[in-house]
């Protein structure tokens, strides 16, 4: 794994740029912590990072169930009944959300640069936008989008890169790709259709949860698109 820093060697030579949305581009993790947080502890339970990080980057359902499994809820609470009481409380955070450091500055560069690029995200697409609301302009530079209600297996499975990169015209080969995510899910998807991966994980995660991609960064910002066979940032930083 390269570690990003200026010595590094070429790591790769992509075409093609696939972007994962919650926590990798928008700010939207925390919406989801709380809010599980609130629910744990209603039943008397801990919600956890080791827990969180079974469940982000999957489809709402997917994770729903890691829940009420991981915390033993059966009997208690259904996913589907989850998924209902967290609804409220994130659809008033949702149209909240911020960019993460970083992600404007490379989504436009490579917009500039013709370099074709697209979402490939879990969320459904009410949340998608709900998400976006503050940030139309930026995710309108997306050749397309896939959603998570657009696949029936979502991340692991690598369907939602696949058919991604299958909406271009013509479509890239995978190996091709380069996958940006922020979670193991997401990375096991990417590797799994064959793309490169850059994770970019919360600080919070545990390292030995990201290890399967091609490139760990702490921030977008460090990314460096040379690497990849793609055009530079200016070099003045703008
Ligand atoms: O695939 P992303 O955009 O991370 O969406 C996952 C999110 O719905 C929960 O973690
Ligand atoms: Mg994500």
């Amino acid at each position: 794994m390269g570690s990003g820093s200026s010595a590094e060697p070429t790591l790769g030579k992509v075409t093609h740029v696939v972007f994962d949305m919650d926590g990798l581009l928008l700010d939207t993790e925390g919406f989801y912590t709380v809010v599980q947080q609130r629910l744990a502890s209603r039943f008397g339970k801990e919600f956890t990072w080791e827990l969180k990080a079974k469940m982000m980057g999957k489809k709402a359902i997917e994770a729903a169930r890691t829940l009420v499994d991981e915390l033993d809820l059966h009997g208690k609470i259904t996913p589907e009944e989850f998924l209902t009481e967290r609804e409220e409380a994130l659809d008033e955070m949702f149209p909240t959300a911020q960019l993460l450091p970083g992600a404007e500055r490379l989504l436009r560069h490579l917009h500039a640069h013709g370099i074709p690029v697209c979402l490939a995200t879990s969320s459904h697409l009410r949340h998608y936008s709900l998400k976006t609301t503050l940030h139309g302009d930026l995710f309108a530079l997306f050749n397309h989008r896939v959603t998570g209600d657009q696949v029936s297996n979502g991340k692991p499975a690598p369907d939602i890169f696949l058919q991604a990169a299958s909406l271009w015209q013509p479509a890239p080969d995978p190996a091709s790709c380069l996958v940006f995510e922020d979670a193991p899910s997401g990375v096991q998807a990417a590797k799994a259709a064959g793309m490169s991966c850059i994770m970019v994980p919360d600080p919070n995660l545990d390292r030995k949860l990201c290890g399967g991609a091609d490139l760990l960064l702490d921030s977008l910002e460090q990314f460096r698109p040379e690497q990849w066979g793609l055009p530079p940032f200016p070099a003045d930083g703008s």
